[in-house]
């Protein structure tokens, strides 16, 4: 791989949307870690590109404050912040206008040769998906992509609305660009506990001849967040958990537990195996389906961290009569060899009671019980990924109780990798920043990949537009609707607590949806 070279030869970040939510909070302090860690030497620049009108300082100023506010390394030192933001500029562009990208071009060619960058681009769309299409014919127009070197395009999520609208999106921008060159954000392949998923499941003997429908009983997916929609109530009306979460972060997360091991650690073959995976979700085939395997449902008002918090329909731009929603959970099968018969069970809302990121392996029972007669069960073996926030393994497993004459209880083994090495570890933005920048597409996104997930998160938007009396809704600060517990009792499943949630709370949820 070019690596190195990419980055010896220098690099221009174009931050469309640079005055936005996206550049502030991770955009910038991104740069900024990978700076003030040498992972960018001085041949870089960036410039940032929005409507607003910013002077140089201004934007400085306000790249500044986004460090202090959202970065990991905050600025200490005065020479640190200087030599950093003196490669920062700002130019007023309308992504209409093509004559501003002309402008940009010549902007960018007199920069490239104060830092010495040898025509590298890397174009990072931080603005509304309807606006790729045009900023792509633009910088092919305007000739920003004639230059020498290389020219990626970086594009965030949501990449569409469904399937349909998302092949039009991605026609549009493969006019321009090629396949190779479009880097698909999806955060959560960022993460450090997710890119561990397959080294803890291809570089241990003790997993992967157990990582199948043999021995695995189910496996679920937690995304639980305490946030609401705060001030993007107008982009998540048209979106919901369905398509904010589902879509893109957990049915990644599923492909990287379900996928085959891949010949090659090389991006193509890694991508290759996901994309088989999201191919084999079987898709819900009617309304019945749907309803059986998948739940939806809305916060209320409610308690969170002592602070009552408003109901979804009382936030900012939600309609108050909004069936959007803000929790979903489904059962959901992977149609191959390796999965057959094996649920996978995933959830996600907001306003619950804590912030989690976790993946649970149930292993089945072991075929004869020695130790009970046989109506006393034995706790189930478990293996949980724990991504967000603390970052770690936790593996429980039964033993016998110290002194007692055959008690077995269950103990655990916990390993918690964020309490090892600190909790400043690089952030999801830094890592996927800079393996853009090094050409590195192994945790984007490809076009296949994201195609299947649309076909099976169709099957179900299908199905609510025709039903939308089955909205739920839970209590904000509650753990969500009853129909969550309901999807798993029907196989005699529970939902095992995230970190930090008291197993008693889980028990006592499972008791009240039991009446
Ligand atoms: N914020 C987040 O946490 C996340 C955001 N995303 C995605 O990232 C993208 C950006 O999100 P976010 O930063 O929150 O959005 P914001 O609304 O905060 O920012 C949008 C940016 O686009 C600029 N802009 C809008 N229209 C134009 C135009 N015609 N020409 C040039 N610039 C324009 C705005 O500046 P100005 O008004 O000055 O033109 C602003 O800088 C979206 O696709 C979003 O879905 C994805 C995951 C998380
Ligand atoms: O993509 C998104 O992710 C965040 C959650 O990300 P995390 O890294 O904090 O787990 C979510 O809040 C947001 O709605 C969604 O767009």
């Amino acid at each position: 791989m070019n690596n190195l070279n990419n980055n010896q030869s220098g690099v221009t970040f174009f931050i469309f949307g640079a005055t936005g939510d996206l550049a502030k909070r991770k955009l910038y302090p991104a740069i900024y870690s990978l700076f003030r860690e040498g992972k960018l030497n001085e041949r870089f620049t960036v410039i940032g590109l929005a409507r607003r009108h910013r002077s140089r300082e201004e934007f400085q100023n306000d790249v500044y404050q986004a460090i202090q506010e959202f970065a990991r390394y905050k600025i200490d030192q005065d020479d640190n912040w200087e030599s950093f933001v003196q490669h920062f500029e700002y130019m007023s562009l309308n992504t209409n206008d093509l004559n501003a990208f002309y402008e940009l071009n010549q902007l960018t060619e007199s920069l490239e040769q104060r830092f010495d960058i040898k025509g590298n681009r890397l174009f990072y769309l931080a603005l509304a998906p309807q606006l790729f299409g045009q900023v792509a014919n633009h910088l092919r127009d305007g000739g920003l992509l004639n230059s020498s070197g290389w020219h990626r395009l970086v594009i965030e999520k949501p990449f569409g609305y469904d399937l349909q609208s998302a092949e039009e999106l991605n026609a549009q921008i493969r006019e321009v660009f090629e396949e190779e060159e479009i880097y698909r954000i999806d955060h959560y392949l960022g993460k450090e506990m997710i890119q561990n998923i397959e080294v803890i499941r291809f570089a241990n003997a003790f997993f992967e001849p157990l990582w199948n429908n043999k021995y695995i009983a189910n496996i679920q997916i937690t995304l639980s967040e305490t946030v609401g929609v705060g001030d993007r109530g107008g982009y998540y009306e048209n979106s919901g958990a369905l398509r904010d979460m589902a879509q893109n972060h957990m049915l990644q997360m599923v492909a990287m537990m379900a996928m085959e091991p891949p010949s090659r650690m090389e991006s193509e073959d890694i991508r290759d195996e996901k994309v088989k995976v999201l191919r084999s979700i079987r898709s819900y085939s009617d309304t019945q389906e749907v309803g059986e395997h998948v739940v939806r449902a809305q916060y209320t008002e409610g308690v969170l961290n002592d602070k009552t918090v408003h109901a979804y329909r009382d936030e900012d731009s939600v309609s108050k009569t909004s069936n959007t929603e803000t929790f979903f959970a489904a059962e959901l099968y992977v149609d191959n060899f390796r999965w057959a018969g094996v649920p996978f069970y995933v959830r996600t809302g907001k306003r619950l009671p804590s912030k989690a990121t976790e993946v649970v392996v149930e292993f089945k029972n072991i075929p004869e019980n020695v130790y009970f007669a046989k109506t006393n069960q034995l706790e189930p073996n478990l293996l949980v990924f724990r991504v967000n926030p603390q970052e770690g393994i936790y593996i429980k497993f039964n033993a016998k109780k110290p002194g007692g004459k055959s008690m077995i209880i269950p103990v655990a083994m916990d390993f918690c990798q964020s309490c090892e090495v600190g909790l400043n570890t690089p952030e999801a933005y830094e890592r996927l920043v800079l393996d853009a920048m090094r050409g590195d597409s192994t945790y984007f996104t490809r076009w296949d990949e994201v195609a299947s997930a649309w076909k099976y998160i169709d099957s179900i938007s299908n199905a609510w537009s025709q039903n939308t009396n089955d909205l739920q809704f839970y209590e904000a600060g509650s753990w969500g609707p009853e129909g969550m517990i309901q999807l798993l009792q029907k196989k005699g499943f529970k939902w095992w607590p995230v970190h930090g949630q008291d197993e008693a709370e889980v028990t006592w949820v499972q008791a009240k949806s039991e009446k």
